[in-house]
């Protein structure tokens, strides 16, 4: 997409509710470059950058990364993409984030899915990456073709350390009390879009036709 009609949208939604799965299908119905704060930290903690040592001991505890750490990562990101249209998965996650991230970009759109609670302890647990590339499988709802092993290298899968049950619900409670706020910042600001539902493959139609509206579909 060219610059004059650049198109910047974040994705919302609670740990598990499904940001990876409907970010993979936006980026490839839409065409916009993917930004994920999850993935960023992955790629430092897996090269034991400083930053990637910092981020696992708060990831680990299922708690935020701090503010100045996630929020420098994420803008200097979003700088090697001035000319593109993106999609910001996980990111801001709570309100400085948002304020930080409003004094360069104002989205065009915010998406939040919106699953309820019990539904998401149950994918987690369930949940398999490919840790090189960050490919997302699900024991239930996509698995790998070969069970352990990841489609495209045939490398083994590993869970995410902090997918353990008691792990998730520390998460669930910080989404609930520093990034809840943050939705009512884009209320606010007139650009919140909620999808609610518990099957990802229910909620996609949904996000799908809502940006159809406001983007062109690659074919
Ligand atoms: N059972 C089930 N699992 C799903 C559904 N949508 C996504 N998942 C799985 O749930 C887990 C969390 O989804 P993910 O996209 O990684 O969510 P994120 O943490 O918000 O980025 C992954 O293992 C997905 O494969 C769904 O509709 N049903
Ligand atoms: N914007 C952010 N602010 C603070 N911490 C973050 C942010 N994005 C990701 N993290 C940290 O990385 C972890 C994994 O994030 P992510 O991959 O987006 O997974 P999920 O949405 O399943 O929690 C979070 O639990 C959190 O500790």
């Amino acid at each position: 997409m060219r610059a004059g009609v650049l198109f910047r949208a974040i994705l919302m939604g609670p740990p598990g509710s499904g940001k990876g799965t409907v970010s993979g299908r936006i980026v490839s119905s839409f065409g916009l470059k993917h930004v994920s704060s999850g993935d960023l930290l992955r790629v430092n903690i897996n090269r034991q950058t400083e930053v990637g040592m910092v981020a696992k001991s708060y990831i680990d505890k299922g708690k935020l990364v701090p503010d100045d750490v996630i929020t420098r990562l994420v803008l200097y990101e979003l700088n090697t993409l001035e000319e593109y249209s993106w999609l910001l998965d996980g990111f801001p996650r709570t309100v400085p984030q948002a304020e930080a991230l409003n004094k360069l970009y104002q989205p065009d759109t915010v998406i939040n899915l919106n699953v309820p609670f019990e539904t998401i302890k149950q994918r987690l647990t369930s949940r398999w990456i490919h840790q090189e590339s960050g490919r997302v499988y699900n024991i239930d709802f996509n698995p790998p073709k070969v069970p352990g092993l990841d489609n495209i290298t045939g490398e083994s899968l590993v869970q995410r350390d902090d997918d353990k049950p008691e792990t998730v619900i520390l998460r669930l409670q910080a989404y609930e009390e520093l990034t809840s706020p943050v939705l009512e910042y884009y209320q606010n600001k007139g650009v919140l879009e909620i999808f609610s539902g518990t099957e990802t493959n229910m909620i996609w139609p949904h996000v799908r036709d809502f940006l159809s509206k406001k983007l062109p579909a690659l074919s």
